[in-house]
């Protein structure tokens, strides 16, 4: 990339973005304006229907070659590495690994997010007793999403991680506490941290003490006295994520850490309630900033942490999550060959006029928010000799537009109160015609920002709050508003109505096909 000019004095910020199919890391100057950035795709391993793994030792590679890759980039402008004043951590959420603490190796591959494996498992837990209790404590609800139940699979399932958990040497952690802890050295320094926003991912956590709640734990029948979960510290810290250990960043401290879809909303600086973020990643997560005490949704949202940087600086978040979005063109491209890469989905899609009555429910994980129907699966309405891959491919991108609306409605019901714009992030709103058709639906405005590295600004903002790169909020208020681009409704609400009411037909006829 080309050399930004810089502010005077510039001061530097690194961001580790650790995502589902990418790691990046980024470097930004104090006014939040990329300087440098490498990325690597790593291995996506699927080693039977609705299983996703990853390599924890790949991930941790990926981070510090991508470190490496930035910092040389860097250099060549005439910068010093010693102008990065710190780095912040963010990452794909719930994803789980499981290590032996005395060697500091991986027991197991990473269980992504996306994972099924557990269904099984949680058919029967939600019989247990209490089970419709889970959610007010901890924001989610019982499904494979979130970390326990990958956790327990992996505890029935795996007799190296049931071994290393009866002798007390089992650790767990999401990934950032993973990376934290390999970065830092790993048994060298046995730095074993996590923040609020990741560790409300694993439904231990009380989201009112923002601290492990021994009554979920020991639900889920887990003993505290053998294995022993991450300590959680706030998204913004000068001392508790230790430093680099390697790298060419090496003793540069590690001073923030959120969770990718509330970096995202922090780097939309959705400080203050009200605000709300939609990022259309490998998932799509609609957060909507509810304020300092969190709102337990009656409509299938999820409550969560947004971010907690101290007191006064606490949020939470009602959170739409979207298992399948940009995966969905991935997976157009990778497994059914229809495009050469996912940049061009659009033009294809822009080949026919509209969906040929074609509706994709891509429902690969079941569906998420605000369905939860965990035996779906992705299932093509309306095929008949006309269809072709063009409609295929606008089915594809209407199915996160649709479900995007779908959780804007709940959200609606719950807060009371409806937006007036939606602010929006990550690869697939790369696509205008992702986002006009994503405005058509939601009859408001769609506000995407020129630097679409929001996720990775979240995380240099935690990182550098920590350290006096930023000293409060006010002073980013320039930060990330150049270049904006607005899309507006083009079609009538009555229109929009029609096709949604057409997606609601085709969510209910999904059902059941994994049971
Ligand atoms: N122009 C585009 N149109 C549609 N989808 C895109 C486009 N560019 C990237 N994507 C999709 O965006 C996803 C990557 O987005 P990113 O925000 O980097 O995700 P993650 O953080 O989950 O790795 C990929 O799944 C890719 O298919
Ligand atoms: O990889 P992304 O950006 O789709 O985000 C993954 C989420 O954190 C999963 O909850």
């Amino acid at each position: 990339m080309s050399p930004v000019a810089q502010p005077v004095n510039p001061t530097f910020v690194g961001a580790i973005d650790q995502g589902t199919t990418s790691t990046r890391f980024i470097i930004f100057n104090n006014r939040g304006e990329v300087v440098a950035v490498h990325q690597i795709e790593f291995e996506q391993i699927y080693p039977n229907p609705g299983w996703h793994e990853h390599n924890p030792e790949e991930l941790v590679s990926s981070v510090e070659q991508c470190i490496d890759g930035a910092v040389e980039a860097f250099e060549k402008q005439g910068h010093s590495r010693d102008q990065i004043k710190a780095v912040g951590i963010t990452n794909q959420r719930e994803t789980t690994v499981v290590w032996d603490k005395t060697t500091g190796k991986a027991l197991h591959n990473a269980i992504v997010w996306t994972d099924t494996r557990s269904q099984d498992l949680v058919r029967k837990l939600k019989h247990r007793l209490g089970a419709k209790e889970l959610t007010e404590r901890c924001g989610l609800p019982l499904s494979t999403y979130p970390s326990a139940s990958k956790l327990l699979w992996l505890l029935e399932n795996v007799p190296e991680v049931k071994a290393a958990y009866d002798s007390g040497v089992l650790a767990f952690g999401t990934v950032d506490t993973w990376l934290a802890y390999k970065l830092n050295g790993a048994t060298a320094r046995e730095i074993y941290v996590s923040d609020p926003s990741n560790a409300s991912r694993t439904m231990f956590m009380n989201l009112q003490t923002l601290d492990y709640d021994d009554e979920l734990v020991d639900w889920f029948r887990l003993d505290r006295e053998k294995i022993k979960l991450p300590k959680i510290v706030r998204s913004s810290d000068p001392e508790a994520y230790g430093s680099l250990a390697s790298t060419s960043l090496k003793g540069i401290k590690i001073t923030g850490c959120l969770g990718d879809q509330s970096a995202a909303l922090v780097g939309q600086k959705g400080f203050t309630p009200g605000q709300a973020k939609n990022t259309y990643g490998t998932g799509c997560f609609l957060l909507y900033n509810v304020g300092d005490k969190p709102v337990i949704s009656t409509h299938g949202l999820l409550s969560t942490v947004a971010f907690d940087f101290g007191p006064g600086k606490r949020m939470y978040a009602l959170e739409g999550s979207i298992a399948v979005a940009g995966s969905s063109v991935k997976f157009l491209v990778d497994n059914l060959g229809f495009i050469e890469s996912s940049s061009k989905l659009s033009t294809l899609a822009e080949t026919v006029e509209d969906n040929g009555g074609v509706t994709f429910v891509t429902a690969f994980s079941g569906l998420f928010a605000p369905y939860w129907i965990d035996d779906a699966r992705g299932t093509l309405f309306g095929i008949t000799a006309y269809t072709q891959r063009g409609h295929i491919a606008r089915a594809t991108l209407e199915a996160t537009c649709f479900q995007t609306k779908a959780i804007l409605d709940s959200m609606a019901k719950d807060s009371g109160k409806s937006l007036a714009e939606l602010a929006v992030d990550g690869g697939m709103c790369n696509s205008d015609l992702i986002m006009q058709t994503q405005s058509d639906l939601i009859g408001i405005p769609v506000n995407r920002p020129a630097m679409r590295e929001t996720t990775a600004l979240g995380a240099a903002i935690a990182a550098g709050l920590a350290v006096g790169v930023w000293s409060d909020f006010k002073e980013l208020d320039d930060v990330n508003i150049d270049g904006r681009t607005l899309f507006k409704p083009q079609i009538d609400a009555a229109v929009a109505d029609k096709r949604f009411e057409r997606w609601e037909k085709a969510v209910e006829m999904s059902k059941g096909w994994a049971s």
